[in-house]
């Protein structure tokens, strides 16, 4: 019988030689720089899959990576405010790789000796603005594993509408920053991002989760 007249599941087990070979771990071989330009590298991996043999993977690193940690910070910053609904603060920038302009949460690079929580503090305030007490931040995580090493703290950041230095946000930004800050309230989140796509803006897959996050759990 040939492998197309196979199940599923025998016929992978067939393609890899052994089935015990299924749950052995992929492992890195090396790493090896095809380009590099100012900000990204092409590279090409080698790695061994669980049945040992070895295959290549081409990704892009970030060439401002200073250590081990991640590349960068991703803030979900929760404005509070009284008499106000509890609202997320969103940015939108041009971003040209995708022809468009992108909805996101404040982000930006971990610079040399900053932790994830100072970098999340001083790019909110950059950015938007708005000055924030860090409350949690997550291990690395990825953006886009397939593509790129990049990894991201995530930083919730906790906004006191009612104090004075929140009253009147001034952005700081550098003169290649061209960043729109807006408000939207927790309750109205996804549909406001739809509205944005419909718009022809792209939303950032981080803040699209996090919308859908919040409507599941006002259903529970
Ligand atoms: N992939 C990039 N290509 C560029 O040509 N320039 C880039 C890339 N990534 C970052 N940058 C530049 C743009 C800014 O001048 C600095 C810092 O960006 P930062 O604000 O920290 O992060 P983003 O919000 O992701 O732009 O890096």
């Amino acid at each position: 019988m040939t492998s197309a007249g196979l199940s599923g599941a025998k016929r992978h087990m067939e393609d890899s030689g052994d089935s015990e070979a299924r749950t052995g771990r992929s492992q890195h071989v090396r790493n090896e720089e095809i380009a590099k330009a100012k900000w990204l590298s092409l590279n090409e991996i080698t790695y061994k899959d669980p049945t040992g043999k070895e295959r290549k993977w081409e990704a892009v690193y970030r060439t401002t990576n200073t250590g081990d940690g991640a590349d960068a910070v991703v803030v979900i910053p929760i404005i509070k405010q009284s008499q106000k609904k509890d609202s997320l603060i969103l940015v939108k920038q041009y971003r040209p790789p995708l022809k468009a302009y992108s909805i996101e949460f404040p982000a930006g690079l971990i610079d040399k000796g900053e932790s994830p929580l100072e970098c999340a503090v001083r790019e909110m305030k950059e950015e938007t603005g708005y000055t924030g007490i860090p409350k949690d931040c997550s291990p690395g995580i990825s953006l886009d594993p397939g593509l790129s090493s990049s990894t991201v703290n995530m930083v919730t950041l906790e906004i006191n509408g009612d104090v004075p230095e929140n009253s009147n946000p001034q952005q700081h930004q550098d003169d290649t920053e061209f960043i729109e800050v807006f408000r939207v309230p927790k309750d109205e989140f996804l549909a406001t991002l739809n509205k944005c796509s419909a718009k022809g803006d792209v939303v950032h897959s981080v803040v699209y989760a996090y919308a859908v996050a919040l409507v599941q759990m006002a259903k529970q």
